[in-house]
């Protein structure tokens, strides 16, 4: 079997047309712009091309957006005071602060000050806790963007056995919620994982969330998988691999999503989506 490409930088271009639709028609009915305000503290490269790219995108579609830009040695109290500022700005609808943070910066309690309303990561432990209980409210991005690829397969995926390589509270954990919500049976790995090439084996759908390039051989892929590659590694030639051999993995592959162009677009596609929703909210409680 040859795997079909998932193919998310096309899927999140037609997510953001038709998300400009509808800021258009917001606007033609007297509405102001969703509202984005981007967070950033340090120089971190990766950090600075996400946050680019995440306003540029709020560009395409018409969205209001402002970068907060802080030293790396900024301490927490300036950093919580701008998210508090933010969460009384009526033009903002979601606040979004860049991860990793400097060591000296808390990453719960920062996260912790965020208006669940207005924490279009879903990092929120009121969002975690609706996605627990089957109450979403703000959905954290990449898992939401991996559930609108696997949509997109056209396959019913109830009661396949998903496994989940890694345990990371952006990707794995909510990566698991999501599945099991839309009633796969999960497994979920991590470093201390038993025979991992066993589990991986057994899988339906595979989410390689680790962090390591090309970690997981085609021998490790059941023949007829859905392989997701959340895994962003730069090769020291200067090019971005996925944790998936990506050649080997889609000979036995039924669908597969590719790095560059999988999975990452789609993070920035369901930012889009939460911040119209966040935007929504507000226009509701007024
Ligand atoms: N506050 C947050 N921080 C981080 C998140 C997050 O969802 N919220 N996720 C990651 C980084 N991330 C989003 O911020 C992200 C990573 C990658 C991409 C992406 O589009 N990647 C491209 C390649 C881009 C490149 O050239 O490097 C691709 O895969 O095609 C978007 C968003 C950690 N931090």
């Amino acid at each position: 079997m040859s795997a079909r490409l998932l193919d998310g930088k096309a899927v999140a271009a037609e997510i953001r047309v038709e998300i400009r639709r509808r800021v258009d028609t917001i606007l033609a009915a007297g509405g102001r712009p969703p509202g984005l305000a981007v967070v950033l503290v340090g120089e971190n490269p990766a950090s600075q091309v996400y946050v680019r790219n995440k306003r540029k995108a709020c560009a395409e579609v018409g969205f209001y957006s402002e970068m907060h830009e802080l030293a790396s040695t900024v301490d927490q109290t300036e950093l919580i005071d701008l998210i508090d500022r933010l969460n009384a700005d009526a033009k903002i609808d979601g606040i979004l602060v860049q991860l990793p943070l400097p060591e000296q910066i808390d990453e719960a309690a920062v996260t912790d000050c965020i208006l669940p309303t207005k924490d279009v990561d879903g990092f929120h432990p009121d969002n975690v806790g609706r996605l627990v209980l089957r109450r979403p409210l703000l959905r954290p991005c990449t898992p939401k963007g991996v559930m609108t690829l696997l949509e997109r397969t056209g396959r019913p995926i109830e009661g396949l056995d998903a496994v989940i390589i890694g345990q990371s509270n952006i990707v794995g954990r909510p990566m698991a919620l999501e599945l099991l919500a839309a009633r796969c049976t999960i497994t979920v790995c991590h470093s201390r994982t038993k025979d991992l090439a066993k589990k991986a084996r057994s899988a339906d759908i595979l989410v390689a969330a680790l962090g390591r390039p090309r970690f997981i051989p085609g021998d490790w892929v059941k023949e007829g998988a859905i392989l997701i590659d959340v895994g962003i590694n730069r090769t020291a030639e200067g090019t971005l691999v996925g944790d998936l051999d990506f050649g080997p993995c889609s000979e036995r592959a039924s669908w597969i999503t590719p790095v560059p162009g999988g999975v990452g677009p789609m993070t920035i596609a369901s930012l889009l989506e939460n911040t119209l929703q966040a935007a929504q909210l507000h226009a509701a409680l007024l």
